[in-house]
């Protein structure tokens, strides 16, 4: 059994968003989700089982991880020692590769990539879609980056149907900016935050009804590649899942300044009959969807409000995959 593996997952941004669970344990969402997998930003995690080893050990960036981190990473591990029937103990490295001005979440590449290694590691060889079950587990969007391109989360019926499906492989002049507004550690998690939503937004019923009806719409815009529909669709959803947070209780905003700033660069661009679209998640950061052969003249734009550090034009990224030596 191969007791050592090393993969590689991007990180996704949604463009019909995940916010908020019907069930925690089983991390089951309220309704479907859609993204595009990045393939400027990714996680590398090695893993490794040695029947030496008494207990887990975490590294990040190369720095052994606290207690805290490690103890997360056992539990998610633990649910591949189930399946495999093993009670072995794991060394985990992890890389991030999101650019530090980026200060966006890598929650997804990097539990996608360690359900990658850990699957390799124990000789597993759970199927993706399955994989995308496991992955989900260790947080919702980690679910969509088994897979490259757009990418949906089916919302299922149960822990073993809630899983990713790819939807289409974006390569038709698909692009993403990231406008680094700034990468302060967010003061409430996306956990917490779509937790606080759901319990007490009187909007929160509203947008999980939109967001059925948006991720059936964005699909059809995908299959007949209309990018105007699909970044239409995307921006409104984005937004609506920021309002309901307003109405929670308390209101809960991720916005800063520079987000409306950049949201208005965008606006602007599009009134001189540029097609691009923002979409926000649980920080200030604005991320464009826009047609990749115009992404360096969006950029061009933004730069008049932003240090160039802080813009990332990235293509789609491609799915989990094994790093050989
Ligand atoms: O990615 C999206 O669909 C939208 C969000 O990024 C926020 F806008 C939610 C991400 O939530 P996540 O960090 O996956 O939560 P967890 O399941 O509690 O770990």
């Amino acid at each position: 059994m191969p007791n050592k593996a090393c993969v590689r997952a991007h990180t996704n941004i949604a463009l019909i968003k995940y916010w908020g669970k019907r069930d925690e344990t089983y991390f089951l969402p309220m309704n479907s989700s859609l993204s595009l997998t990045l393939d400027k930003l990714y996680t590398d995690t090695m893993v490794v089982f040695d029947g030496t080893f008494t207990e887990d050990a975490f590294y990040l960036n190369g720095e052994k991880q606290s207690e805290k981190e490690t103890k997360k990473i056992s539990k998610f591990l633990d649910l591949f020692r189930e399946e495999k029937k093993t009670g072995l103990r794991a060394r985990v490295e992890s890389i991030n590769h999101v650019p530090t001005a980026a200060g966006l979440a890598s929650s997804a590449s990097a539990f996608a990539a360690l359900a990658g290694a850990a699957n390799l590691a124990l000789g597993l060889d759970l199927d993706p879609q399955r994989l995308s079950t496991f992955a989900r587990r260790g947080s919702g969007s980690a679910t969509r980056s088994i897979f490259g391109g757009f990418v949906e989360w089916d919302m299922g019926t149960c822990s073993d149907d809630s899983l990713a499906v790819p939807v289409d492989d974006a390569g038709w002049d698909i692009g993403m900016v990231i406008v680094a507004v700034n990468q302060k550690a967010k003061e409430v998690s996306s956990r917490i935050g779509m937790k606080r939503t759901v319990e007490t937004s009187p909007f929160y019923p509203a947008w999980v009804e939109a967001a059925k009806k948006d991720i059936v719409d964005i699909k059809a815009a995908i299959a007949a590649k209309d990018f105007v529909r699909l970044g239409e669709i995307t921006e409104a959803n984005g937004m609506k899942m920021h309002g309901t947070m307003l109405g929670a209780e308390p209101p809960l905003s991720y916005w800063e300044p520079d987000s409306i700033v950049a949201i208005k660069t965008v606006q602007a661009l599009r009134k001189q009959g540029i097609p691009c679209y923002v979409t926000m998640d649980a920080g200030p950061n604005v991320k464009v969807l826009c047609r990749l052969s115009q992404a360096e003249t969006i950029k061009a734009a933004l730069s008049e409000h932003f240090a160039a550090d802080k813009l990332i034009i990235t293509e789609p990224g491609q799915g989990i995959r094994e790093l050989t030596e």
